[in-house]
């Protein structure tokens, strides 16, 4: 070590002593994993436990997430080999470490190296990788059970409906698999999908992916409310890694029809255009009025500050109607209108460059994990009325099937087999 701060290659030395604990920013794992991690950069996020790791973990700064589809020559001993290759990289990566001993540059001169080492000398900056099954590798488009893991489907694994307003596009959706890669530094994140995707050469090949540079969303009491590209805050009503009961009810899959599902959950990614140039026309009031909560400090328009609860009965002379508009994005998300459906979100921004028109390509990857997809779906349905539908487009979707935690010596996605 070469004084506080761990680099990669000198956390090699750690791991016989440090294991799987993630000793390096001196938390102990449940420390690390929980509600109140500060998201430093030689934070080690233990990637095993009862639950994936980048759930609960409070959001890191950088996200980059990629959607996978098996080979079409690809067959079950394929998919096993590859699960537990990306398992292997995934421990290593997380730790600090290149993905096999011999790394970026231990390897010697005569082979192309292991590790494509554009995160030697970084630390491991809080990274989680994350990974999820799609609908088609239980069943494809034509109905084949390609890995003769059909009857391992969750029955709740099914294409999300088409929602009004969707204007979906294949490039940005769907996959047999996916990895969510947050870290506090976009280089680790990046690092960690380019190597697990050269791992899955032959076997599985990337069908999009999205890198997003801000999160949207807060997992922990302890992290400030982070602002969407709206200049909202984000993430004030979320469910928090310490809410142990909503996690319970609203996220953890324990009572699917799936026991490989148990401590996993389902994670909707939605890829969503915003009209940023649109939206920065709009009067203060309105802007307000469409969210149902104020810019300044995210409180409601029914009153009080930032975590008052909305009331909705309350009626604004002003506004000549509820306070908090019927058609405001926080009243038809909200939880009372959908009876009682929650649930975590962890999204990021992102910016791609501008049209032809000099306008930004910029939105939010919008992220939730739910115990059952009918709760963003009821979500989803609810805000077709929406007033923030005027200055956002859905443009790509998908829906995963995220398995527990991965326990010491197992890979995941072994209780498919
Ligand atoms: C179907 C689920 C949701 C989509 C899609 C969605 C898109 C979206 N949201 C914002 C901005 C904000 N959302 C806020 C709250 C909020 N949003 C959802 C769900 C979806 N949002 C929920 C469940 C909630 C919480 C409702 C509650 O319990 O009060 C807020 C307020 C702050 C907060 O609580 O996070 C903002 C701001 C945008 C810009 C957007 C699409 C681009
Ligand atoms: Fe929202």
């Amino acid at each position: 070590m070469t004084g506080p701060r761990l680099s990669r290659r000198s956390a090699l030395g750690l791991i016989g002593a440090a294991g799987a604990a993630g000793v390096a920013g001196g938390f102990t794992a449940g420390a690390a994993r929980g509600d109140d991690a500060p998201s430093t950069t030689d934070l080690v996020v233990p990637f095993r436990g009862k639950h994936q790791a980048g759930i609960t973990t409070a959001v890191q700064q950088h996200l980059y997430f990629a959607s996978f589809d098996m080979t079409s020559t690809a067959g079950r001993e394929e998919l096993k080999s590859l699960l537990a290759d990306w398992t292997a990289a995934a421990a290593r990566m997380t730790r600090g470490q290149d993905v096999t001993d011999e790394g970026a540059v231990g390897g010697g001169p005569y082979k192309p190296p292991d590790d494509t080492g554009e995160a030697l000398d970084l630390q491991a900056n809080a990274l989680t990788i994350t990974f999820g099954f799609g609908p088609t590798l239980f069943e494809d488009a034509d109905g084949r059970d390609r890995f003769g893991i059909a009857d391992r489907r969750p029955k709740e694994l099914v294409e999300l409906p088409s929602f009004a307003f969707d204007l979906l596009e294949d490039r940005f959706s769907g996959g047999d698999l996916c990895i969510q890669a947050c870290a506090n530094d976009p280089q680790v994140a990046v690092h960690a999908i380019r190597n697990l995707s050269r791992i899955a050469f032959g076997r599985a090949q990337v069908r999009w992916t999205q890198l997003g540079y801000g999160r949207t969303s807060t997992t922990s009491k302890a992290q400030a409310t982070p602002r969407n590209l709206f200049g909202f805050k984000d993430g004030t009503a979320n469910i928090f890694g310490s809410d142990g009961s909503d996690l319970a009810t609203s996220v953890w899959a324990d009572d699917s029809d799936q026991p490989w599902l148990d401590g996993g959950t389902f994670l909707v990614a939605r890829k969503i255009q915003m009209l940023i140039e649109s939206w920065d026309r709009v009067r203060l009031e309105e802007q307000e009025a469409i969210i149902g909560r104020d810019k300044g400090e995210g409180a409601p328009l029914s009153g009080g500050t930032e975590f008052t609860e909305p009331k909705f009965d309350v009626f604004s002379t002003k506004a000549g109607g509820p306070a908090i508009p019927m058609d405001s994005h926080v009243r038809l998300a909200h939880p009372d209108h959908n009876g009682g459906a929650r649930m975590l979100r962890r999204g990021y921004n992102f910016v791609e460059g501008n049209n032809d028109l000099g306008q930004l390509n910029a939105g939010l990857f919008f992220l939730a994990f739910v115990r059952s997809p009918q709760q963003f779906i009821d979500v989803q349905r609810s805000l077709a009325k929406d007033t923030l539908n005027e200055y956002i487009r859905h443009i790509g979707s998908a829906i995963f099937a995220v398995p527990g935690g991965i326990r010491a010596g197992d890979s995941v996605g072994s209780g498919l087999f």
